[in-house]
C-alpha cells in the first residue's frame, strides 16, 4: 500500500493562537485513519487544511505527490479529496435520492443552469446521475428510503445521506467530520460497518471523531493531537497504551480513551 496523502510541517495560526503546530503524517492508500484529541486540540482546523478550506500558515498537503494546499477547495475536491461536513448541505425539501442526484453536479459536464433548464446534455447527465445515485444508495443500504424527504429523516440516516452526497463526487480520499456524533449504539455500529464498506470500495478514509470505542474499532492507525501538536501516531492498541496520550486525556471524563 503506497502513500496517497502527505501532511508536511503543517502550521495554522489565528492571530496569536497556533491551532495546528508543525504537524506531519502520511496516509496510506485504502487506510482508515482517525485524528483524535481533546476539545480544541486542532482537529477541525487540520481537516480544513487538508481539504483546502483553510490555507496553512506554513507547511503543505500533497495528494499523490501533488500539492493541494494553498489552492481553492474545489481543486482538492476535483482531485478526489472530499470532506463531508457535520452540516453538509442537504436540501431538506427534496427526497434522499434527488439530493444524491444533485450532488453529482460537482462533476457534471453540463452547467447547473442546463440541469434545471433541461438541455440535452443535462438530460444525459441526469440519467447517468440517477443511475449512480441508485447504486450509491444501494451500496450504503439506503435504497429503502430513496423517496423519503430529507427533512423527515432521523439523525442516523441524515448522517448516512451526508456520506452518500460525499460519494456522489467520486472521491478517492473521504474526510469524515465526526461521523458518529449524536448516534446511539445501534446507529454507530451501522455507521462503522458503512465506513468499512467505503474502504472495500477502494476509498481512503480520514475521520475526526470523539467516540473512542468506535475509533478503536474502526481505525488502522490513529493520529493524536494535543494543543495543536501531534503527540502520537500508531495502531489503536499502541495509542491506548501511549503514556503521552493517556496524560492528555486524564481528567477529561467524557472523552475517556477506553482503557
Ligand atoms: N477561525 C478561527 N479563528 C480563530 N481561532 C480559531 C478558528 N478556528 C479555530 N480556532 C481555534 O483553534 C483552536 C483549535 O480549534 P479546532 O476547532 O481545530 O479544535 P478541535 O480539536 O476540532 O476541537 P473540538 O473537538 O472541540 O471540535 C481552538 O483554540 C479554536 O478556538
Amino acid at each position: 500500500m503506497g502513500q496517497i496523502l502527505e501532511v508536511r510541517g503543517l502550521t495554522k495560526r489565528f492571530g496569536g493562537l497556533t491551532a495546528v503546530n508543525d504537524v506531519s503524517f502520511a496516509v496510506n492508500e485504502k487506510e482508515i485513519l482517525s485524528v483524535i484529541g481533546p476539545n480544541g486540540a486542532g482537529k477541525s482546523t487540520l481537516f480544513k487544511l487538508i481539504s483546502s478550506f483553510l490555507k496553512p500558515t506554513t507547511g503543505e498537503v500533497t495528494f499523490r505527490g501533488e500539492r493541494i494546499s494553498n489552492q481553492a477547495p474545489h481543486i482538492a475536491a476535483r482531485k478526489g479529496v472530499v470532506r463531508t461536513f457535520q452540516e453538509t448541505t442537504i436540501f431538506r425539501n427534496m427526497s434522499v435520492r434527488d439530493n444524491v442526484i444533485v450532488a453529482h453536479q460537482l462533476r457534471a459536464r453540463a452547467s447547473l443552469l442546463g440541469f434545471f433548464m433541461g438541455s440535452a446534455e443535462a438530460r444525459r447527465d441526469e440519467a447517468r446521475f440517477a443511475e449512480s445515485a441508485d447504486e450509491i444508495l444501494a451500496f450504503l443500504g439506503l435504497d429503502g428510503i430513496g423517496n423519503e424527504l430529507a427533512r423527515n429523516l432521523p439523525h442516523g440516516h441524515l448522517r448516512a445521506l451526508g456520506i452518500a452526497i460525499g460519494l456522489a463526487t467520486n472521491p478517492t480520499v473521504l474526510l469524515l467530520d465526526e461521523p458518529f456524533a449524536g448516534m446511539n449504539h445501534d446507529e454507530t455500529m451501522k455507521a462503522v460497518a458503512m465506513v468499512r464498506k467505503l474502504r472495500e470500495r477502494g476509498l481512503t478514509v480520514l475521520l475526526v471523531e470523539h467516540d473512542m470505542p468506535a475509533v478503536m474499532k474502526i481505525s488502522d492507525r490513529i493520529v493524536v493531537l494535543n494543543f495543536g501538536e501531534k503527540i502520537a501516531e500508531g495502531t489503536p492498541s499502541e495509542i491506548q497504551n501511549n503514556q503521552r496520550v493517556i496524560e492528555a486525556y486524564l481528567g477529561v471524563e467524557d472523552e475517556a480513551i477506553g482503557l
